[in-house]
């Protein structure tokens, strides 16, 4: 009998065998008590046992015969290292030729990816055993923070084993014989149609937001449509057969993203190379709240990188406010990088000083910096 999968699942779009290098669809969401009964399910039910076993064969004691050859545990296993890459699933978001999954191919490089949905999905083909990493953008030298990832980040359980920064290059793509004159309208994801404004400003088109930038390409491919072209890759260009109109359309040519790898699993923090660590706390109300909280890490000369702050999500609290009691709309959580690895005394040093006084504090992740500057 076919197992029930767990409320929210992969499609049956997911019809190929596990070492399929792309598959046909993407992920998506199936509703409330959907099931696989194909013999797909089985051979992933069969790769996921694996996947377990494998984890807990490395250096487990066991009488078996195959048992002899294992070595011990050793940190290096523990650690997220890119040489890894061969047979690990990266779950991203979009169809290939999407700049995530490159960013996935950068920190994966033998990596097989998964295209999904949505960003939620890449979290749930991680937390389902589907896909071994999820890459996710979080932030981009013109465009800034990828908000809602945040709100991801919190929401799910996935642990931050890694970060990646990729030189994003956009092109103008449009199907043969199409001029940059007969386009009407571009088609693209919201954070590429936002880093390419001033260009787009100027050929006065519709823009049209989509899930991706590979999508947009597929579309404009797919429907043969003569007015509409899409902001993407040249891999994208290449992928499904467009004439690039245009290359390096975004409004600098130093644009980057910044993608962050997650797991199920922690990685265990080193202190043999720089690394960074990602938390989200909230705090109190009150005068100098958030600077006695910055304090923590600049009294110990530990480098800051990054703080976003994002409203909690939960229902108007009758607070104090003032001098009388008041409905309290805006509370914050903040999220926080700095340069130090959780296997740093100053780091623990600074998380347990924040502790005693942050509402709630989690760890995101402690992971190798992106200290790779070659971009191209
Ligand atoms: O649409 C894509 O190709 C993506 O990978 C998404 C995304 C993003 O969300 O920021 C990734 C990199 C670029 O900044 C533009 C789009």
């Amino acid at each position: 009998m076919a197992a029930k999968l767990p409320k929210a699942f992969i499609s049956s779009s997911y019809s190929q065998p596990p070492s399929t290098k792309n598959y046909p669809c993407k992920i998506k969401l199936l509703t409330t008590g959907s099931s696989i009964q194909s013999k797909n399910q089985s051979q992933d039910h069969h790769r996921r046992i694996s996947i377990i076993s494998s984890c807990f064969e490395i250096g487990a004691a066991s009488t078996n015969s195959r048992s002899q050859n294992k070595r011990p545990l050793t940190t290096t296993d523990l650690t997220d290292s890119s040489k890894e890459g061969a047979g690990i699933r990266v779950a991203y978001q979009g169809v290939s030729g999407a700049y995530s999954e490159s960013a996935a191919e950068k920190a994966y490089p033998n990596c097989e990816t998964v295209p999904c949905e949505q960003f939620d999905i890449t979290f749930l083909a991680v937390e389902n055993w589907i896909a071994d990493r999820a890459v996710l953008p979080i932030e981009n030298s013109l465009g800034g923070s990828i908000h809602r990832n945040y709100d991801l980040l919190l929401r799910h359980r996935l642990h931050i084993v890694g970060e990646v920064q990729l030189s994003v290059k956009h092109c103008l793509l449009a199907n043969h014989g199409v001029k940059i004159e007969d386009l009407t309208r571009i088609l693209s994801h919201p954070q590429a149609l936002a880093q390419c404004e001033h260009n787009l400003t100027r050929l006065r088109v519709v823009r049209e937001a989509v899930d991706d930038t590979a999508g947009a390409a597929q579309f404009v491919a797919l429907h043969k449509l003569k007015d509409t072209g899409a902001v993407a890759s040249i891999g994208a260009a290449r992928i499904y057969d467009l004439n690039v109109l245009a290359q390096d359309i975004q409004d600098d040519s130093d644009n980057i993203t910044r993608f962050l790898m997650l797991a199920r699993e922690p990685i265990i923090p080193r202190t043999d190379r720089p690394f960074k660590t990602s938390i989200v706390f909230s705090l109190d109300e009150g005068p100098g709240m958030l600077y006695k909280a910055l304090a923590v890490f600049s009294m110990r000369d530990i480098n800051l990188t990054k703080i976003e702050s994002r409203p909690q999500r939960k229902r108007p609290l009758l607070q104090p406010a003032g001098n009388g009691y008041g409905l309290k709309h805006f509370d914050y959580l903040f999220y926080c990088d700095f340069e130090a690895s959780m296997a740093e005394h100053n780091a623990q040093n600074a998380l347990k000083h924040l502790k005693e006084f942050a509402t709630f504090l989690r760890v995101l992740g402690s992971y190798p910096m992106d200290i790779n500057r070659e971009f191209d």
